[in-house]
């Protein structure tokens, strides 16, 4: 049975329009009885915020800016409504997922390339910080076909997208099949994403296109997710072990779960100081008490930041540490990472941000997002054939090159 049935609730978004107090609901999820167990954490609840259709620049938008920035900086993690077709395409995509996992292990694993890092993931192959996750994945990157320039010229993690072929007539194929299914999704949470970017801009109070300029053409990608059951994982490793500790790497993570449960953050505290980039903090507090609970909530997604966003903002925004445990049911969620573009080198912004009376970024070479991309890929997959081939090939060294760094140019 599908859990968080089609008809989402509708979201009161009508009074929504003149005060950025307005945009906040109290979520009415029943929050107490979903999380895992032999897990200790207090449950966030969050309140719900609305995008407006379009991003006007108005006293309103900014507002709203700075109720985000403020919602992160308190809670690390904020809840904004899905948009009026987010209800339809989340469900779409959580019924491709379903689809996709239930097949055969040898159909999933056909679904892997040598260059790219797209494509399935099995149960026990992602490792964060040094441990085997039990989440199954299907990782959707930037599709580029054999014969893009990027591709003829070996980049790192340019490649196809191997999704699974679409057989006539099946469940697969209705709406279009997976691929097109987790396309629509994606291009709408990319929407939402540049929406919330701009926002952030006005909160943050740097310049329009401060951050907006870093996601020209930028390296969005979707993890589509099952974790099994806790009791479903032929006793390998770790009890109760789906994805530890770890930050992503770019800018904002979108995410919708299912009805399960499962997902922990940390709050920003002034006491935990990482920097993903400089030295990784997978596995960081893993066991340690101070996580909160975030229950599912019908309708909305949730956002946390990423390592870029913590870098840029020299750590006035702080990437959001996560983890996720399994729970007594198996458990879908989809991740979206709304990125800067492969090229891009980014470097620490130099206005707004509370004035940044706070700590002063060491690095101040910049950081190129397709290098911190590559590493995190290497670190999670150092097994899969596409970290076996980027080593022997040495492309590694090609992410040092200016056609690398030069926010989308393509090489001719
Ligand atoms: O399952 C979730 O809710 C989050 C997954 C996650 O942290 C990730 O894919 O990086
Ligand atoms: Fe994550």
């Amino acid at each position: 049975m599908a859990p968080f049935t089609r008809t989402i609730l509708p979201l009161r978004r009508s009074s929504s329009a003149t005060r950025a107090t307005s945009h906040m609901m109290m979520s009415t999820a029943a929050a107490h009885n979903t999380m895992p167990p032999g897990f200790q954490a207090t449950t966030a609840r969050l309140p719900t915020f609305t995008l407006p259709p379009t991003i006007t620049h108005s006293r309103h938008d900014h507002a709203l800016g700075k109720a985000l920035i403020a919602a992160w900086r308190r809670d690390g993690i904020v809840q904004i409504a899905m948009n009026s077709q987010g209800g339809e395409l989340w469900h779409d995509a959580h019924r491709a997922s379903r689809t996709f996992f239930a097949k055969p292990p040898a159909a999933k694993a056909a679904c892997v390339d040598s260059q790219s890092y797209a494509g399935y993931i099995a149960s026990g192959e992602e490792v964060t910080g040094g441990v085997a996750d039990y989440s199954e994945i299907f990782t959707v990157t930037r599709d580029f076909g054999v014969g893009d320039p990027r591709v003829r010229a070996r980049w790192p993690c340019h490649g196809p997208c191997p999704w699974p072929a679409l057989e006539e007539g099946s469940e697969d194929s209705e709406g279009g099949g997976m691929k097109e299914v987790m396309g629509r999704y994606q291009r709408s949470l990319g929407e939402d994403g540049e929406k919330v970017l701009r926002l952030v801009e006005m909160g943050l109070g740097v310049g329009e296109g401060g951050l907006a300029r870093y996601t020209r053409d930028g390296w969005h990608h979707m993890r589509v997710l099952r974790f099994p059951a806790r009791n479903a994982t032929n006793g390998k490793g770790k009890e109760g072990r789906g994805i530890g500790s770890h930050t992503d790497y770019g800018l904002l993570v979108i995410s919708a779960q299912d009805e399960v449960g499962g997902l922990f953050i940390r709050r920003p505290n002034q006491d935990e100081k990482f920097a993903n980039w400089e030295k990784s903090a997978a596995g960081l507090n893993e066991d340690e008490d101070g996580w909160v609970y975030v229950p599912p909530v019908e309708g909305v997604h949730t956002v946390i930041l990423g390592d870029m966003m913590q870098y840029l903002t020299r750590n006035y925004l702080t990437a959001t540490p996560h983890k996720v445990g399994l729970n007594t049911r198996e458990r879908f969620a989809i991740a979206y990472f709304h990125e800067p573009s492969f090229q891009a080198v980014l470097k620490p912004l130099e206005e707004g941000c509370g004035g940044l009376a706070h700590e002063v970024a060491e690095n101040t070479e910049g950081i190129h997002y397709g290098t911190h991309f590559t590493n995190m890929f290497l670190r999670n997959y150092p097994d899969r054939i596409t970290s076996r081939r980027l080593v022997a090939e040495d492309r590694y060294s090609l992410l040092k090159r200016p056609e690398l760094r030069t926010m989308g140019a393509v090489p001719a």
